[in-house]
């Protein structure tokens, strides 16, 4: 078994990243929303019932959350596609979760944050002890916040961090309970998306010094909503402050009412984040990329990634065949806060060093803790090519300088795989190590890549 692995290892790694011989000219259709698989997932299991998820993203991180729920006592099947597209099978959700084989259960989160900040609070409707454990970076990975809140609304639980272990006792009472989400919002939106299976629903109120990723928080109302949730949201007044926090606008509350999700039966939005990287390669190389079925109106962060391209000198156009990206032939660097779309940064990082001018991603401080320390992960790989970036506290500088091939370790990190790729497409000789770790997200990401150069 080792040998093959290591076999396998010398064979293919590290992969040569395609230069671009010319503009590239191509329409790629990228797989489902990561964010919106493993949230209808969720939803899905909570509701009492069969659900089905049109369009599904399939994974490394949407396998796991799919495990966990099976774990949890869901039951999560695949199904032939009733409209049949490039998505592939559908799937079939029958839950409540609740009831685990054998009283025990072992969930493992991989580097999953949806999947270990969205499956304690489902644990503790469970009828047995769960068990939580995951990658050694998911180990180091903001959790604590999320699990005191749990146990201040009732849950039994054995640790502080991962691993630790759940005693569900078949629901807990919910209630108010305050939480720093300053460094996920995740923390948030674990909460928020079971409280309406605690006895009394549960006011979740972020205090903290601020709160990335808001669209994500958007999402989980939204999806609640939609399942038929009830759920109400709102800016406390400073009188309801809570002590320690200065920034009205830092302070945000939800306040979910019990009753549980009804059954879903949901198209998944392909994942803008994912495209990210074959837009960006029309900027790169001045070519002209499409991405087919790129939503009119969404909750996806990745609305905005238009307007950023265009800053830095494409075109954009949403045309009825999807989302059209035009490079101009020449970068330009941005000024950017990124608080709302730190997962563009790796990506626009990587056209940043290819640009005339300098640029500034601010707002993304809690890259840090994400899939790797994306800030000086950057940084220090791209660094290898020559760039010149800077951590600042709260992201990065980058001045642009002639660039030379180098081999690059992306950290364990899809967006930092995905980001040397782009970078690859103008600079001869980058190898990237571990390009399968694009399958957090993207799990045919190589050959997607070069078909793309193919045209
Ligand atoms: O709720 C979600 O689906 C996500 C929220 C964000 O996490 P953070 O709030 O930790 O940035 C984002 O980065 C992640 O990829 C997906
Ligand atoms: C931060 C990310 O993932 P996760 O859901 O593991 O937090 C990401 O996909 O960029």
């Amino acid at each position: 078994m080792t040998t093959t692995t290591r076999e396998q290892r010398e064979q293919h790694d590290p992969w040569p990243a395609p230069v671009a011989t010319g503009p590239v000219s191509a329409t790629v259709a990228v797989p489902g929303s990561k964010s919106g698989t493993n949230r209808a997932l969720v939803l899905a299991a909570l509701a009492d019932g069969a659900s089905r998820l049109r369009g599904p993203l399939r994974s490394r991180d949407t396998l796991l959350m799919a495990a966990a729920l099976r774990n949890l006592g869901a039951q999560v099947t695949d199904a032939p596609a009733t409209d049949p597209g490039p998505a592939g099978a559908d799937l079939v959700v029958t839950g409540p979760v609740g009831a685990i084989n054998g009283g025990l259960a072992s969930i493992d989160c991989g580097n999953a944050g949806t999947v270990a900040r969205f499956t304690p609070a489902l644990a503790t409707l469970a009828k047995g002890d769960v068990h939580f454990d995951g990658d050694p970076r998911m180990r180091e990975r903001p959790l604590t916040p999320l699990l005191a809140a749990l146990r201040e609304l009732g849950a039994r639980i054995d640790g502080d961090r991962m691993p630790f272990t759940v005693r569900g006792g078949g629901g807990i009472a919910g209630g108010a309970v305050t939480v720093d989400a300053s460094t996920s919002s995740q923390l948030v939106s674990g909460l928020l998306l079971a409280a309406s299976r605690f006895e009394r629903g549960a006011t979740v109120t972020h205090a903290g010094h601020r709160l990335p990723s808001g669209p994500y928080l958007d999402m989980t109302v939204a999806d609640l909503r939609a399942a038929g949730v009830t759920v109400h949201v709102d800016v406390p007044g400073p009188g309801d402050r809570p002590s320690g926090t200065a920034d009205a606008a830092s302070i945000r509350r939800w306040r979910v009412e019990p009753g549980g999700p009804a059954p879903l039966d949901r198209v998944i939005e392909p994942d803008l984040n994912s495209a990210t990287a074959f837009l960006a390669a029309a900027v790169a190389t001045g070519g002209q990329v499409t991405i087919p079925g790129w939503p009119a109106h969404t909750e996806q962060p990745g609305r905005l990634l238009p307007e950023l391209l265009v800053a830095m000198g494409a075109e954009a156009e949403l045309r009825p065949e999807g989302l059209r990206v035009t490079g101009g032939g020449r970068i330009t660097g941005i000024d950017a806060d990124l608080s709302d779309f730190g997962e563009a940064a790796p990506v626009l990082t990587g056209l940043a060093v290819l640009a005339d001018t300098p640029s500034r991603l601010r707002g993304i401080a809690h890259l840090r803790l994400q899939e790797t320390d994306r800030l000086a992960a950057l940084a220090s790989e791209l660094g290898k090519l020559g760039a010149r970036i800077a951590v600042t506290d709260d992201g990065l500088r980058i001045d642009p300088v002639p660039l030379r091939g180098a081999r690059l370790d992306p950290h364990a990190d899809h967006r930092l795989a995905m980001t040397f790729a782009v970078v690859g497409l103008a600079v001869p000789g980058v190898t990237i190590d571990d390009i399968a770790t694009t399958g957090k997200t993207v799990p045919d990401f190589a050959r997607m890549w070069t078909s793309m150069l193919a045209g």
